[in-house]
């Protein structure tokens, strides 16, 4: 058969990976870039602008986009998106984790699309060779862009840096010298969040993994979100006041203006209306607390999407799980359970995604995702 001849005479349609990622339907996207760009404030306009010339103009640049939860950046990386998916140019949209990936539209993990190393160190580069067709695409790639960025080793940026470097100077030496070999690259996310996890590493050796200790921070051009648009979208919740109250608290903690420290050790008070202050046993009693008449509800996706109990260590979840309460609603079909393998991202099946159990077979659990679920927390809802 012919090859069918297709007018931008650029784009090399005999790579799948190109194809893919060309695939978008222009139109929709094209309406849906009017109206998120229609809807953005006007810090958020300023970091899209800021972005989208570097775009344009083909400069290329390396930006980090700063922002505590809720102030909108999901929101922005849709816009970008849809501005350059629209014109028929491709982004490539990564997070750090398989579930925050799930939220970028077209999103994947950092180390599936970018081939980094599990074990990676300082000498390390991405699995990516010249003149491939992933090289290709990466080159093709208007803009890359990076979601949850510091909890990832600083390593894993900068093999992702040399391997840019590489693939891009192959066609255009003088790129070599420019950090993301030239490429538009934005990380985002907020350092009051997860940073690298290094086992039995240090504050000093954690601080050290972070990007903002690499060798390409000095390059990097700060953007920061400060409005909180989660509260905003919630306007009408009638716990509007508990929860700005809260977002405020919790920010002053991840900025560490309260509390004290002594001998090194961060002593924060916790409000009283957070504490469970009756109890005889106290992992069943945040169970029930958290989980109230869970074998009336445990059927109820709505109810188990609007909670979950946090904990600092596998141990720690290991003894919750071996409380009486939940180890009794085991028996029940209905209890809620989080895969910890990233199994099938395009059908939302990676770690950190939760589900129901429907049946148990011998060899076989049926199960049901959560939809909403982690990323509930994160629509509009
Ligand atoms: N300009 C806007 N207009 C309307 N809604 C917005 C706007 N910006 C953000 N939102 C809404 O606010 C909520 C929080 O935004 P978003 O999820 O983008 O924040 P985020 O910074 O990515 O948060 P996190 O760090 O928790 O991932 C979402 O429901 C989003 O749709």
């Amino acid at each position: 058969m012919p090859l069918p001849v297709y007018n931008e005479d650029e784009v090399d349609y005999s790579n799948r990976l190109i194809r893919d990622e060309m695939r978008y339907n222009k139109g929709a996207l094209t309406d849906e870039h009017q109206e998120l760009l229609q809807n953005l404030t006007d810090e958020q306009k300023a970091v899209y602008k800021k972005i989208m010339s570097a775009v344009i103009t083909n400069s290329g640049g390396f930006f980090f986009l700063y922002g505590f939860g809720g102030t909108g950046k999901t929101f922005i990386w849709r816009t970008l998106s849809a501005a350059i998916r629209s014109k028929g140019d491709i982004v490539l949209t990564v997070a750090s984790s398989g579930i925050a990936s799930l939220l970028l539209p077209g999103g994947r993990t950092s180390h599936s699309r970018f081939v980094i190393p599990l074990n990676i160190n300082e000498d390390s580069t991405c699995n990516i060779k010249q003149g491939t067709p992933l090289a290709n695409l990466i080159v093709k790639a208007k803009l890359i862009i990076w979601d949850e960025a510091p909890m990832m080793h600083k390593y894993c940026f900068e093999a992702l840096d040399k391997t840019l470097r590489d693939i891009i100077s192959y066609k255009d030496a003088s790129k070599a010298e420019l950090p993301f070999g030239g490429k538009t690259v934005v990380l985002g996310g907020d350092f009051r969040q997860i940073l690298p996890v290094i086992p039995k590493g240090t504050r000093q050796d954690i601080v050290n993994a972070t990007v903002n200790s690499s060798y390409l921070w000095p390059q990097c051009q700060l953007l920061t979100l400060t409005k909180n648009m989660r509260l905003q979208s919630n306007a009408n919740d009638t716990h509007l006041e508990e929860l700005r109250d809260f977002s405020n608290w919790i920010l002053k903690v991840g900025d560490g203006s309260i509390g004290s420290s002594i001998d090194g050790i961060d002593k924060v008070l916790i409000p009283n209306d957070l504490l469970i202050n009756e109890y005889t046993d106290p992992i069943a009693s945040i169970v029930e607390s958290i989980y109230p008449d869970f074998i009336t509800n445990c059927n109820d996706p709505e109810y188990l999407q609007q909670r979950a109990i946090l904990a600092p260590t596998l141990d720690m979840v290991e003894s919750i799980n071996q409380s009486d309460h939940t180890y009794s609603a085991l028996e029940h079909v209905g209890v809620p359970v989080m895969l910890l393998r990233n199994i099938d991202q395009s059908a939302g099946l990676c770690n950190g995604t939760r589900l129901i159990v429907t049946k148990l077979g011998n060899q076989v659990i049926e199960a049901k995702v959560l939809s909403g679920q982690m990323v509930g927390r994160k629509s509009d809802k």
